[in-house]
């Protein structure tokens, strides 16, 4: 499945004028492709993302998710949309430190009203998939940074979403676990046809994006596609 985002303007309130974050920006991500989205700060990079995972609506322009036009939808059935079809990394975990790796899942399925479902992998499965074999059952507390933004991951794959929206992951880990990061993304990207997009100020591990895009203004300009 894809996601696309067409035209999308969005304006904050500012006083007594509006700043605009977002100026008719177009973004067409397909299925198992990774779009890196870079910038300085204040580009609107955050703003694409909410944009992108329907948590506001912009101004003008379309976002759609699949062949499901969000404009139409009312704030349940966008709320059922995220739920069902969107992924969502931010950069903090904010794990429950006292609960294990798969617990963390559960919970997450257990608030969202979740029912299980038959092609949903399985808690247990899916920490080993983002490399936590072994350490499922390890308290968050005890897990590494690295790890825990694993755990982070596979939470965000627990509904079997569609599309992947990640925001500056390697943003608290070293060198090689960032690149353990982004490397892991790029593969859940391609092994479950996601279509991902990654906000990060890491320039260096852009070689595992498919497009890579610059904000600045509000303004997204293609900076080309990595080797
Ligand atoms: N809630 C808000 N109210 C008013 N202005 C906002 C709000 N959120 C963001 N902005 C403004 O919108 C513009 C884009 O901000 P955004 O957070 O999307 O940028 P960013 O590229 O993600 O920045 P950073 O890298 O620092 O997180 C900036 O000018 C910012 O000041």
């Amino acid at each position: 499945m894809s996601m696309t985002l067409s035209d999308v303007t969005l304006t904050y309130p500012d006083g007594d004028s509006t700043v605009t974050a977002l100026d008719r920006v177009s973004l067409a991500v397909g299925p198992g492709e990774l779009h890196a989205v870079v910038g300085p700060s204040g580009s609107g990079k955050s703003s694409l993302l909410a944009v992108a995972a329907t948590l506001i609506r912009p101004d003008a322009g379309t976002v759609r998710i699949g062949d499901t036009d969000t404009r139409g939808l009312s704030r349940a059935e966008l709320a059922r949309l995220r739920r069902d079809r969107i992924g969502i990394v931010f950069q903090q975990p904010n794990l429950i430190g006292s609960l294990t790796a798969v617990e963390q899942l559960l919970v997450t399925d257990h608030m969202r009203g979740r029912r299980p479902r038959a092609h949903r992998p399985a808690a247990a499965d899916l920490l080993a998939t983002v490399g936590l074999d072994g350490r499922q059952h390890r308290r968050a507390a005890h897990l590494s940074g690295g790890e825990r933004q694993r755990v982070n991951i596979a939470r965000a794959l627990t509904g079997a979403p569609e599309v992947l929206l990640v925001d500056e992951p390697t943003a608290a880990l070293d060198h090689e676990r960032g690149r353990a990061i982004v490397d892991l993304i790029a593969e859940l990207t391609a092994r479950f046809g996601l279509a991902t997009v990654l906000v990060t100020h890491d320039t260096e591990f852009l070689d595992r994006a498919d497009a890579i895009w610059e904000m600045r203004d509000g303004r997204s300009a293609p900076a080309g596609v990595a080797a």
